[in-house]
């Protein structure tokens, strides 16, 4: 049977930390993102004293609620706080929904993945990726989805980096066909804006757009906390690239739809649990590696000619830089050789993890 794979290589030492990874794919044709409606809230969190307010730790900038007209404000308090690594001594709830961790503020694009992948779950926001991971091992979360990949712009190296570090596994894949919108204070017109807020992805597709308006850009960690900032803080001349949900929850307008780029930007996302899933032999299945390699001529040739050989198709390469390991030195007679300063380093470890599909 053949396989779609994905490979994400590196080389390293020996040890626990393992510095390449390999994906195989799943192919997903439905790229639509369902509408849907913010379920947003860890209610075994909410009230909880340590969680950070979400109105100020995105942007870097203080912003105040009391700024907002009375029931706009009422509604940001009555949201969600993501979670941070103090939330995690709390017991988690014992609903019987299935509790999903991302990263982002309710509103966010991880959080419609969420939303695609389990359309009746409880979304867990979360501050950091990280805390996403370790909502589902601390059992806050019983799964994260998180992104890996777009379209546009690449791999998301730091989630690349903690599935290394962190011990869940890869039980399935959502890919979701990004729509930015435009979104402003109700009665502000996007000739009046000065500035956009947004993911810098979002800024980054939307940059035929952005550049007509003529706007400064600024850079936020998820878009809809630039919907959330332009809304708590009364900003005239301030937008926010973000999703038609965000709008709704947090009470912009939407100014212009549809306004990335490229009309497929698409984000991969993982869907990571604790426990592996058991491979069915009727499907294809998508399995990731992770695996270092020795030091030498033709050893990542002959690790890839391991799948070639077996007509298994590789769907992504990512290799990982090693951080125990300093980079190899050029020598003096400058002639392209290294100077090997590494000492040999042995295959480390191999790992299959199977990825359902649907
Ligand atoms: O900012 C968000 O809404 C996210 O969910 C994050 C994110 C990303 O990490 O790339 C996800 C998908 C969108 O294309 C843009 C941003």
């Amino acid at each position: 049977m053949a396989l779609e794979c994905v490979a994400v290589l590196g080389w390293g030492d020996s040890g626990s930390s393992a510095s390449g990874l390999v994906f195989n794919g799943v192919r997903n044709s439905n790229r639509t993102p369902r509408k849907c409606v913010c379920r947003g809230g860890f209610s075994g969190l909410s009230g909880h004293s340590v969680i950070k307010s979400a109105d100020n730790q995105n942007t870097g900038k203080s912003s105040n609620v009391n700024d907002v007209p009375g029931k706009l404000c009422k509604d940001l308090i009555s949201l969600p706080k993501p979670l941070t690594v103090a939330d995690f001594t709390v017991t988690p709830n014992d609903g019987t929904k299935v509790r999903i961790s991302f990263k982002g503020l309710p509103g966010s694009f991880s959080e419609d993945a969420a939303l695609k992948a389990y359309p009746k779950c409880e979304t867990v926001p979360c501050d950091e990726f990280e805390d996403a991971f370790k909502a589902v091992e601390l059992w806050l979360a019983d799964k994260a989805v998180l992104p890996i990949e777009n379209s546009s712009s690449g791999s998301i190296h730091r989630n690349y980096d903690l599935l290394l570090r962190h011990r869940l596994h890869i039980v399935g894949e959502v890919q979701l066909a990004a729509n930015f919108c435009l979104l402003a204070l109700p009665g502000i017109k996007a000739d009046q804006l000065k500035r956009v807020l947004s993911h810098p992805q979002a800024l980054a597709s939307s940059d035929i757009v952005l550049t007509q308006l003529g706007v400064a850009r600024e850079n936020v960690d998820d878009t809809a906390s630039a919907a959330q900032y332009v809304a708590s803080n009364g900003l005239r001349d301030a937008g926010a690239v973000a999703s038609a949900r965000a709008a709704e929850i947090y009470g912009l307008n939407i100014l212009a739809d549809r306004i990335q780029d490229e009309p497929d930007n698409i984000t991969r996302f993982l869907v990571l649990a604790r426990d592996p899933i058991i491979p069915r032999t009727d499907k294809l299945f998508k399995t990731s590696i992770v695996f270092t390699l020795d030091e030498g001529p033709g050893v990542l040739f002959k690790a890839l000619a391991v799948f070639a050989l077996r007509e298994i198709n590789l769907t992504k390469i990512e290799s990982r830089p090693q951080r125990k390991r300093p980079l190899r030195v050029v020598d003096d007679s400058n002639n392209g050789t290294a100077k090997d300063t590494m000492q040999p380093v042995h295959l480390n470890r191999v790992n299959f993890s199977n990825v359902g599909h649907n």
